[in-house]
């Protein structure tokens, strides 16, 4: 049987992915989304020398044992202190406030001795300490941000800082998942004989939310082309930008959703993979529509999605691949068969020691073990099995 390298595969879908489609949003809406444009900073931050302390600015130079400084003003976040600092004098100062012209240090209070319009320190003064100096954290023309991160908080937290009002991002696509199979049912609902219930749509919407504009569910299709046909047609109408079936990808008779797709238009561009799980996984096209025809298996179609539709999605939004982990095994792994396969495991640490734990567990419809793991372990077609120390290969899962 002609099966497709993994590798090989994943660069026949990313060759199908759109380059990066931009739109302008509100930095208030923008959580999650991949910057299609640098975030320049256009003013230093902080915009002027800040006070890092509650205390007293003045003269490094004028700091002595016992000597007493004239307190000459005070200077406040949002509220700066008009004058100069001279010889002698010191200012006192708060947190966040410019530091005033003449001054180049900040003694925190702490190490200060009041009496009146007086101030003495227990401490010797440093040159430039608890000042922040302007531009400290960011100057104008500064890249703060590269094209291709994704915005979570800490990188909104610095846009807005830098007085970021809206953002270029990526625009993302449109997703529709179809589940298909007569013995399937809505997940909540009373289980009849031979039924089973359809988890891959609710596994698949969380697993690609992330990375998608939207993510509709078609519900469940029964192994009938009538049915079949009627549910395509109404996804295909939706005009949407990825398409992702379950099930049905097989050889069985029942498997009729190859012939259904091509039928409605789709261009196969593969079926059938050299990785385990996930073999019968096709892979298609209609106009700039990807098509993606994922195993009924709930473990294969959640692996092959972290395998090659996630990489995908992630290139639709210019964000780099996610690396291999190399970590030495907790555990030894069994002889693989000519496929590559995706095993599951959990990292963890043993002995002070952070390594995969492998889960012996390989059955493709075996959903717990796979909710229990953190990485899947690459393990190359025909390895003889690897003993525990060995430094393999790993890609988490179940990351947005
Ligand atoms: N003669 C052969 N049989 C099979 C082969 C093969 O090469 N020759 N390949 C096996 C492999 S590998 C896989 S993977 C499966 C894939 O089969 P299908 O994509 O056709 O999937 P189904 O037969 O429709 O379902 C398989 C299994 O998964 C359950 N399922 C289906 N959809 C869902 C869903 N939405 N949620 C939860 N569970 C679902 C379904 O009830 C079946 O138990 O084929 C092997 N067979
Ligand atoms: O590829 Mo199937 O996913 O091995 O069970």
């Amino acid at each position: 049987m002609n099966l497709l390298p993994v590798d090989e595969a994943l660069n026949r879908i990313l060759a199908r992915v759109p380059d990066v489609v931009c739109e302008r949003v509100a930095l208030s809406d923008a959580a999650g989304r991949v910057l299609a444009e640098p975030v320049v900073a256009s003013h230093n931050q902080p915009p002027f020398n800040a006070s890092a302390m509650d205390g007293y600015a003045m003269r490094a130079a004028d700091v002595a044992e016992g000597t007493w400084l004239e307190v000459i003003g005070m200077s406040q976040a949002g509220a700066g202190f008009a004058g100069a600092v001279g010889e002698g004098q010191a200012v006192r100062i708060f947190t966040g406030a410019p530091l005033p012209e003449g001054a180049d240090t900040v003694i925190m209070q702490e190490e200060a001795e009041r009496n009146g319009d007086l101030v003495r320190f227990t401490t010797p003064a440093r040159l430039g300490h608890s000042v922040r100096p302007r531009g400290y954290d960011f100057a104008v023309g500064d890249m703060i941000l590269e094209r291709g991160t994704r915005l979570g908080a800490f990188q909104l937290a610095v846009a807005a800082a830098a007085n970021t009002g809206t953002v270029k991002v990526a625009k993302r696509p449109k997703v529709a998942l179809l589940a298909t199979g007569d013995e399937l049912v809505m997940p909540g609902t009373p289980l009849g004989p031979d039924q089973i219930v359809a988890s891959n749509s609710v596994g698949l919407a969380a697993s690609l939310a992330p990375f998608a504009e939207t993510v509709t569910d078609f519900g469940i299709a029964r192994d009938s082309r009538e049915n079949l046909d009627a549910v395509l047609r109404e996804i295909f109408a939706s005009e949407p930008d990825v398409v992702v079936t379950t099930g049905g990808a097989s050889v069985g008779e029942h498997d009729l959703v190859q012939a259904a797709l091509v039928d409605h238009g789709v261009t196969l561009d593969f079926w059938r993979i050299n990785m385990r799980p996930g073999k019968p996984l096709m892979f298609g096209t209609r106009g700039k529509t990807l098509v993606f025809g994922l195993p009924g298996n709930p473990v294969s179609a959640l692996v092959t999605a972290e395998i090659l539709l996630k990489p995908a999605l992630r290139h639709w939004l210019g964000l780099e691949p996610v690396e291999p982990l190399r970590l030495p095994l907790l555990g030894p792994t069994p002889p693989n068969t000519a496929r590559r396969h995706f095993m599951r495991a959990r990292i963890v640490m043993l002995d002070g020691m952070t390594g995969l734990l492998p889960i012996s567990e390989t059955d493709s419809g075996h959903t717990s073990s796979l909710a229990a793991a953190d990485a899947l372990i690459v393990q190359p077609g025909h390895d003889p099995g690897q003993t525990t120390g060995t430094v393999v290969s790993a890609l988490p899962i179940g990351l947005g």
